[in-house]
This record gives structure tokens, sequence and C-alpha cells, in this order.
């Protein structure tokens, strides 16, 4: 018997994105034509194919740190389907902070603020109140082993694995119901790295859709409901880990 589809949580139709160089000779690069994705609830996609090939791209005209050019992204929230290309720049800070978790390479934190801090403000704009976010704040940043001496020093003198396991937790804590990862795990040495694919798993598993990208074949393999190729600004192959990946790190 075949699986109904999942609810879906995510509707990407034709998405198109190019950049002009300006300050090369106005020469203009596409990095998506035409891509159409959709993701449901308690999927994991993770995005495959090489450098360039508009992977980290996609992710952020999901995220909105990119204005996609033409096309159409729908998140289908509690309230009903909502057209993200189509919000004000406000209305989307706003949705962004609720639902969806974005977790990079890199931490970007405000000045003179502690990890306790930064992972408390992200549960408190999924709607959490003051008090409870600071518990879900701490049981993240614990449940990621970050050394609680570290819990309220300045962002800015972790190292990049602390800083790292930061981000997760703040992408993570009150889980949104779109996450997405774009290298999470490549600062973190081998313990840190498997405690944050297990909380990833099971983000998963409670019905958080994931959209990732790894460079990790091995975390694509344990993690990935779909993996989708991406080659030249567009979907190239969708299919299991072991159909698009092959054995490789299986
Ligand atoms: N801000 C930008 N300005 C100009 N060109 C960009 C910008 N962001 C992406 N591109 C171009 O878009 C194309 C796709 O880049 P993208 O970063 O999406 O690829 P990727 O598949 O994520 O690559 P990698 O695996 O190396 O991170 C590349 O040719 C890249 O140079």
């Amino acid at each position: 018997m075949t699986q109904p589809a999942p609810e879906p949580v995510l509707t990407v139709r034709d998405l198109h994105k190019s950049f002009t160089l300006h300050t090369i000779d106005g020469r203009t690069v596409t990095s998506l034509h035409g891509v159409d994705l959709e993701i449901g609830r308690g999927e994991h996609v993770a995005l495959a194919g090489p450098s360039g090939a508009g992977k980290s791209s996609f992710l952020r005209c999901v995220h909105r740190s990119y204005l996609p050019d033409s096309g159409s992204i729908v998140l289908h929230t509690d309230a009903g389907p909502v057209e993200l290309t189509e919000l004000s720049d406000r209305a989307m800070a706003r949705l962004r902070g609720r639902e969806l978790g974005y977790v990079s390479q890199f931490l970007s934190a405000p000045p003179r603020t502690a990890p306790l801090e930064v992972v408390a403000a992200s549960a408190r704009r999924r709607g959490m109140d003051r008090a409870e976010a600071r518990e879900a704040a701490a049981d993240a940043l614990r449940r990621l082993a970050l050394d609680e001496a570290l819990w309220d020093v300045d962002c800015s003198v972790l190292s990049g694995g602390e800083r790292q396991r930061v981000n997760i937790a703040a992408g993570t804590v009150h889980p949104p119901r779109l996450l997405l990862l774009d290298e999470p795990v490549s600062a973190l040495d081998p313990a840190n790295r498997e405690r944050a694919l297990e909380l990833i798993a099971s983000l998963s598993a409670s019905g958080v859709a994931v959209l990732a990208v790894f460079h990790d074949l091995d975390a694509m393999h344990r993690l990935a409901t779909r993996v989708v190729r991406f080659a030249d600004g567009h979907i190239a192959e969708t299919g299991s880990a072991t159909d698009v990946l092959g054995d490789a790190a299986a």
C-alpha cells in the first residue's frame, strides 16, 4: 500500500534567480532557472550537486535573504498558504522569526550578545514567553553540549564549533515549521557532529520539514528522506539517497 503524501509545508514553482555583476562588467549569472519542489511535514530533503549548482541560492530564496526574479514560494501555515515572494520585508521578518529556522555555517549574532540570549531570543520569536524561552534555550545548549560556562559570554569569543552549536540551537529551539540547513555541522568534531545529527533527525521525526545542504555524504544517507540533485541551477534528479548518491559513505 502506498503511503499518502505528507501534508505540504513548502511549495516552490518555477523559481528563477540571477545576479548582475555590476562591479565586473554588468554580466548576468543565473543561479536558478525553473526550480519546482514540494516538501511535506517530517520530510528531510537534502540538496546535492556540485559547487555553484544553486543549492545555497535556493535556500536563501526560501529564507528570502535573496529575492527571486520570478516564480512562487508558498509556505503552508496554520493560517493558510502564504506566498513569500509577495510579503513586505516586515511581514517576512515576522513570519521568518516564527516559522523558519535557518542554520548556516556562520553565526550571525548582534554585538555583545551571549549564547543563551541568542537562543532564547529565537524561542521568543517563535512564541514562547521570556521564562519558557530561557528554559528552552538552556535545554537546547545542554543537548548540544555547549559548556555552561560559555552561556553568558560574548559570542565573539566562541570557537567556530561553539558558534556553530549556538547557531543550531537557535535554529531548532521550539522547532519551526521549516528548518533550512546550509552546511550546519561543517565545523564540528565527531562527537558534537553526532549530537547535532541526532537532534536534526529527532526534529524530522516530530514533523518538522527540513531542507538541507550537507557536503557530507554520510549525513545525507542518514537523514534524507529524499535527495534532490541540482545541476546548473535546475533539478537534475530526485530520489532516495542511494539512488542519487550511490553507495558512497552509505
Ligand atoms: N550574491 C551573489 N552574487 C553573485 N553571484 C552569486 C551570488 N550568490 C550566488 N551566486 C552565483 O550563483 C551560482 C550558484 O551559487 P550557489 O552558492 O547557489 O551554489 P551552491 O550549489 O550552493 O555552491 P557551493 O556548494 O559551492 O556552496 C554561482 O555561480 C554563484 O557564483
